[in-house]
């Protein structure tokens, strides 16, 4: 398993190693020992699939404590890619974002700590994977809406298609007018 870091602490890419033979291929996309030792010790309570087809963009999401979720998210068929943006509080990359090309060839993981909002959209129809440090909750679900101009993400798509749900998400600067001058 290759890890590489980001400009932004504890939110990482992992490259897993794939094993080729003549029926296919294998891969670990989780092993708790190896994962501790590169340490990720966030222990995970929910697996969850979604799948999307091109052009879908879902998020940015995350949620609230006590309900706040780390993320370690794939793909399993397809490409997206990949946006997770600090939102923890003191962090000197608060507000600063990172953006990963998943796809299903290279296999690669992000490991997205808690405190982050996440989102993607699919470059490809995809099946995107993701485990979860904490279990859904409705109450806590929280959001910014996918263009918001504070954070200025570059997308790489003009019209993307976006759930009625997530076009009514809050600004950056809604949710954390402290910190927006
Ligand atoms: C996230 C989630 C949704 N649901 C339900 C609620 C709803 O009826 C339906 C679809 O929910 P959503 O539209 O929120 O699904 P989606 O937009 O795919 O939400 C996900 O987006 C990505 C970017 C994330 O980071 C995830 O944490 C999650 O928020 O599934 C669950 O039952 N459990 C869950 O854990």
């Amino acid at each position: 398993m290759q890890v590489i870091k980001t400009s932004i602490e504890g939110l990482v890419e992992l490259r897993p190693k794939t094993f080729k033979d003549s029926r296919g291929s294998f891969l670990e996309t989780y092993n708790q020992p190896v994962f501790h030792e590169l340490g990720i010790t966030a222990h995970f309570v929910q697996d969850n699939q979604s799948f999307s087809t091109k052009g879908v963009l879902r998020g940015l999401h995350f949620q609230n404590a006590p309900f706040a979720q780390g993320k370690l998210v794939r793909v399993i068929t397809g490409k997206v890619m990949d946006i997770a943006v600090d939102l923890r509080e003191g962090s000197p990359t608060f507000g600063k974002y990172e953006a990963f090309i998943l796809d299903s060839e290279t296999s690669n993981m992000a490991y997205i700590p808690e405190g982050f909002a996440h989102g993607f959209v699919a470059l490809e129809d995809s099946i995107f994977s993701y485990k979860c440090t904490n279990v859904y909750n409705k109450s806590c679900e929280s959001g910014i809406i996918w263009n918001d101009p504070d954070l200025n993400i570059d997308w790489g798509i003009e019209n993307p298609n976006v759930s009625d749900k997530d076009q009514q998400l809050a600004r950056f600067r809604e949710l954390f007018p402290q910190t927006v001058s």
